[in-house]
């Protein structure tokens, strides 16, 4: 029941089309990063699945209703939107109590989720004297209080330090150990892939991928060998002979684009050349991102 369903959702702003024809559905016990540019309408994609904007066509579908269907909404889905949006003169506990008041939900609750937050120290001050850091903290017991299955973040990094981002990543990679649903978006690729299990990636409103963090990796990027060896000569003829191309890098280091370790130490022993220094060259998972969504950012010439 912990899944979201998105079912050719579409969502348009006066002739722009903001959303369109989305079709995927997030899983329980893994983090699901929501990734793309800015403007990529992955803000758009949370608030129609949260009931706060409506569809021009399709639906999402929410623990197998509609968000506005559901009878104890924040006991079934937590999430944080906008850290902006709690009034400043409101004091943090306050906040947070009477969201739990609102919502059936027993005042005990505020505590555990100010600890787990790691606001408690600061839960009697106004929320206006807070940083955005905390303040993501503060939406995030918002989130939750409820002890949801399903967590949808909208960018919860933003604002905060290296801790906090260690932090939130412990955090949503725990919920999700549970066997909870956790949905969170970021426009920055690299970040997310210390935490995201899966993507779905998007790009002006389409869907660009959906598939796990791993194979997205290996599909869009080209092995590539690094080395280093003393007589570059003989082993570049070798390897040319093989259609494979030897590359100067950095530092008298080589590199060859299209082949792995394996191959070009074997080629390497064959021929008799010393290899001082070989390894696959890890592939960028933010280069990956970037080709793919390059010329589906409206601001492509800063993204590429
Ligand atoms: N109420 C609205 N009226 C008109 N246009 C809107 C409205 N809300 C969003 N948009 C436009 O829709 C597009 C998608 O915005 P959205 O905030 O969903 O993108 P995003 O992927 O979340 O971007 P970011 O990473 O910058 O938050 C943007 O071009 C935005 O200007």
């Amino acid at each position: 029941m912990n899944r979201i369903e998105i079912r050719e959702l579409t969502k348009d702003h006066g002739p722009r089309r903001v959303v369109d024809h989305l079709t995927f559905d997030v899983l329980p016990g893994r983090v699901t990063g929501f990734l793309g540019p800015n403007g990529a309408g992955k803000s758009t994609t949370m608030r129609l699945i949260l009931g706060l904007d409506r569809p021009t066509a399709g639906s999402a579908v929410i623990a197998g209703r509609r968000f506005t269907d559901l009878r104890t909404p924040l006991r079934e889905v937590g999430a944080l939107l906008d850290p902006q949006a709690p009034h400043p003169g409101r004091r943090a506990r306050d906040h947070l109590l009477a969201l739990a008041v609102s919502n059936g939900i027993p005042a005990s609750r505020v505590d555990a989720v100010l600890e787990q937050a790691g606001i408690a120290a600061v839960a009697r001050r106004r929320i206006g004297t807070f940083s955005l850091g905390m303040r993501q903290r503060l939406g995030i017991a918002a989130a939750l209080l409820g002890d949801p299955g399903i967590l949808l973040l909208d960018e919860p990094t933003n604002g905060l330090d290296p801790e906090g981002i260690i932090w939130i990543r412990e955090l949503m990679r725990g919920l999700a150990a549970e066997g909870r649903t956790v949905f969170v978006s970021s426009h920055l690729m690299a970040e997310s892939a210390s935490f995201v299990d899966h993507l779905v990636v998007l790009g002006q409103g389409r869907l660009l991928a959906d598939t796990p963090l791993q194979e997205f990796i290996d599909a869009r990027s080209t092995p590539r060998v690094r080395l280093r060896t003393a007589e570059p000569e003989r082993l570049a003829a070798a390897l040319a002979r093989e259609g494979l191309r030897m590359a100067a890098a950095e530092d008298g280091r080589w590199t060859v684009d299209g082949a792995q370790a394996e191959r070009i130490g074997a080629l390497a022993a064959r021929e008799g050349v010393a290899v001082l220094e070989l390894s696959d060259e890890r592939a960028s998972l933010e280069q990956a991102y970037l080709d793919l969504t390059a010329d589906r950012s409206p601001f492509s010439a800063t993204a590429a």
